[in-house]
């Protein structure tokens, strides 16, 4: 039976791992965070950011993925508060918490997974690139510590604006040697997430039975969705294809500005209800997009057969040097890019228009790391 003192001390001790040594030598204790039944296969996932709006969830919803052994919730701010609340979840994964730059490099060795939702969101009249001073050099510094702690990770980026960051993280393993183009993925499954969703709704689809591939980047005309290829095949009048585009490529500002879609949305009477109205952007459906972009890399890495999702990477199949489109995931991150597909004329015009706006924004990233 422990000594009341070092019950307190365990707890302490599963929330800052510095504290854990100390505890060890002090009490005889052996690692709590290596007590957990089932936590020894499995994956080890760390969160970036772990104590904000995305973070949160997200972490709630990784410590629930029975593929997921350790999970490590990384933060400049309140880390030690996220992690006891997730970690007294009676789940398998052994959650870790760290809080400040000086642990972040502890958060990152051994990770096979690192999600990255650290950074600031939008907020009414800005759009994603509006974020770039403030979240490149976030992206920038995280890059930095994956090179050196854990290089062969899958690393999922998150933060705004994806165009960029994604580049932005390229360039930094590049410079540190550690580049390897399989592994570095922009998260743009809520677009896929939110376009099922709407073809759905005015379809009468169920959405888990529907897959549209959205392909491009992860802002604004960038966000392009072939819905001429959709799955089930539908067939839509223009009208819809107008309203679904427009709607899918503003999903995020949806969520962010009001009287935005005051046109639009019919669900509420007052518009003032359609946004957070300052109050940030997308947290809950994208912690979803997340997590169901994570589980589908998991699996990969697992080995699974055929895990097939959009996402953000370097990629030949433009003359751009990253974009989103189908990918297969395995063992080593992206192991095929599947060509666009054939384009109706509505596409291949959104298509130049995203390819403009994705160029000004790759160089914007790769800049922002040579200079
Ligand atoms: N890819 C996508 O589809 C989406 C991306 N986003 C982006 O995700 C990012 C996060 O959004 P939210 O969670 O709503 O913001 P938030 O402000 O609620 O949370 C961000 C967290 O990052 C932390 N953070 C700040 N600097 C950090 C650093 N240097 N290292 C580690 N953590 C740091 C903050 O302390 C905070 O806890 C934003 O850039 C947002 O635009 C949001 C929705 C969808
Ligand atoms: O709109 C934003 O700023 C956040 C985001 O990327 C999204 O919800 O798609």
């Amino acid at each position: 039976m422990l000594q009341s003192n070092q019950r307190i001390a365990r707890i302490a001790a599963h929330i800052n791992p510095p504290n854990l040594q100390m505890v060890e030598e002090d009490s005889g204790l052996e690692r709590v965070n290596c007590r957990a039944k089932g936590a020894s296969s499995g994956f080890k996932v760390a969160i970036l950011g772990a104590a904000g709006g995305i973070g949160q969830p997200l972490a709630m919803l990784m410590k629930m993925n029975p593929l997921v052994s350790v999970l490590h919730l990384y933060d400049v701010v309140n880390a030690p508060g996220v992690t006891a609340d997730i970690s007294h979840m009676d789940t398998s994964a052994v959650v870790r918490g760290f809080l400040g730059q000086q642990q972040l490099e502890d958060a990152l060795i051994g990770m096979d997974l690192v999600i990255i939702p650290a950074g600031v969101p939008r907020k009414p009249g800005m759009t994603r690139d509006d974020l770039f001073n403030i979240n490149a050099g976030i992206v920038k510094t995280i890059c930095e510590a994956i090179a050196r702690c854990c290089p062969k990770a899958i690393v999922n980026i998150i933060s705004n604006p994806v165009n960029s960051t994604v580049p932005i993280a390229a360039e930094v393993f590049k410079k540190a040697g550690v580049f390897d183009p399989k592994r570095v993925l922009g998260v743009t499954m809520l677009d896929v997430v939110r376009a099922n969703t709407f073809v759905a709704e005015i379809m009468g689809l169920d959405p888990r039975e529907v897959d549209v591939p959205v392909v491009g980047g992860h802002a604004g005309v960038t966000i392009l969705p072939l819905l001429s290829q959709v799955k089930p095949s539908c067939s839509f009048t223009q009208k819809e294809i107008d309203y679904l585009t427009d709607r899918i490529q503003n999903g995020g500002t949806e969520v962010v500005e009001p009287l935005a879609r005051i046109l639009r949305i019919d669900y509420f009477a007052d518009p003032i209800d359609v946004a957070k109205a300052g109050a940030g952007s997308a947290t809950l459906s994208m912690a979803y997009a997340a997590v169901k972009f994570a589980d589908a890399c998991l699996r990969a890495l697992r080995g699974d057969a055929a895990v097939v999702h959009c996402a953000y990477v370097a990629s030949e199949v433009t003359e751009l040097p990253f974009f989103a489109s189908k990918v297969r995931l395995g063992r080593n991150g992206v192991e095929e890019i599947y060509p666009l597909g054939p384009l109706n004329e509505y596409e291949r015009a959104g298509l130049e228009k995203a390819k403009k706006e994705l160029a000004g924004s790759i160089q914007k990233g790769v800049s922002f790391v040579r200079k």
